[in-house]
């Protein structure tokens, strides 16, 4: 097994939610300390690390970023080095994107190129979003690049192909949380209450027509709402219930958009229900829009090597908040193959770990190549 391989096993056991990566902060830090420091400089923000590996005469600084977070899902994988936080799991591939990132570090701390190198270990990427406060620190605006990479674990990809495109990558996304508050009772007199159980399926339903018929058919957009609580006990009519859920728009303005049709939705479930309703929209990501010129000289790099293929793909519904950093800096994000039959956020996500290497050794020959040019 390679060492980034074990090194990707020991952060899979610590999975950990946005800002309180404490563990995979000291592993990461413990890491670092075992480098070559001649040409490292290390600075902590928050759970999350800056790390700049000095070039030799350097003319531009190329920026690199892993996200360290993981998800609120109890693994089902039953590998032996499955997660040992009980209900969490690195299920979005964050522990591959931090053992890809140390890879390529390593790799440049024992041989600098002529640029410098800014490796950027972000907390928070599920939420409540590090990029964007990262990207606002007085490191980042001390230590600014002139161009960023990052990249996605794809499960629907085999190990050696990355996927990218120009422009737009990943979609826009706002958090929605929708609370009701009607009035309870019992469960023999509904007469006598105002169910919101029956509000929130009503609402969870007529949420569906935003996206069918009040988005552009030729445009996309996403409403998901992934969990809803309500109610106490089988015979209690619920006076409370909380959807939660996210929202996915291509442009900014269809975002505008779909917003206010859910506010004159959930304005007319009031209304129809005899309930209040407020609504909080949580963390918004900006889309991911890939820099036309770099993003081309990356696929055509990776096109010469003779262990990887090259796929143009369409853009997701998927969010980033790696985005901000791309709104402020030209560079791109590219799929990574990793072939697992469960996909991302999924309980039994088992990505192929050979894609880690095969990883480290494409960024590596392509930061040489664009850090010496
Ligand atoms: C790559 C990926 O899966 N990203 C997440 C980002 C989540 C953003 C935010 N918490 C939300 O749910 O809107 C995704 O779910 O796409």
């Amino acid at each position: 097994m390679s060492q980034f391989v074990a090194i990707r096993r020991e952060l899979h056991k610590i999975p950990e939610l946005g800002f309180q990566e404490v563990k995979t902060q000291r592993y990461l830090l413990d890491y670092l300390a075992t480098l070559p420091q001649e040409r490292l400089e290390i600075k902590t923000w928050r759970t999350g690390i800056f790390v700049k590996v000095r070039g030799i005469s350097p003319t531009k600084t190329i920026g690199y970023r892993a996200d360290i977070d993981g998800l609120p899902i109890q693994e089902e994988t039953g590998v032996p080095y499955r997660s040992e936080h009980e209900g969490y799991m690195h299920a979005c591939g964050h522990d591959f994107h931090m053992s890809i990132a140390l890879g390529v570090l390593t790799h440049f701390a024992h041989q600098p190129i002529r640029d410098d190198l800014l490796f950027i270990f972000q907390p928070a990427e599920e939420g409540p979003g590090g990029a964007l406060p990262m990207l606002e620190s007085e490191i980042m605006k001390q230590w600014w690049p002139d161009m960023i990479v990052a990249l996605h674990i794809a499960p629907e990809y085999p190990v050696g192909t990355i996927a990218a495109k120009q422009g737009l990558l990943f979609a826009n996304t706002s958090e929605l949380f929708i609370d009701l508050k009607g009035k309870g009772g019992h469960a023999a007199f509904p007469h006598l209450a105002n169910d919101m159980v029956v509000a929130a399926c009503s609402l969870v339903t007529q949420l569906q027509s935003v996206v069918a018929r009040n988005v552009d058919p030729l445009d996309s957009a996403v409403i998901t709402i992934g969990k809803i609580t309500s109610g106490t006990v089988q015979n209690v009519i619920a006076e409370r219930a909380r959807l939660e859920g996210t929202i996915r728009t291509l442009s900014v303005e269809s975002m505008q958009k779909v917003k206010a049709r859910i506010e004159a939705i959930v304005h007319g479930v009031e209304i129809a229900y005899w309930c209040e309703a407020t609504i909080d929209y949580g963390s918004m990501y900006h889309q991911v829009d890939n820099d036309e010129a770099l993003t081309t000289e990356f696929m055509e790099f990776a096109e010469q090597l003779s262990n990887t293929k090259v796929v143009r793909c369409k853009a997701a519904m998927t969010g980033e908040d790696f985005g901000y950093m791309l709104a402020k800096i030209p560079g791109f994000m590219f799929w990574l193959g990793v072939n697992s039959p469960f996909g991302l956020h999924h309980a039994k996500l088992m990505p192929d770990e050979r894609a880690i290497d095969f990883a480290i050794s494409l960024l590596t020959a392509y930061f040489s190549w664009k850090g010496n040019n």
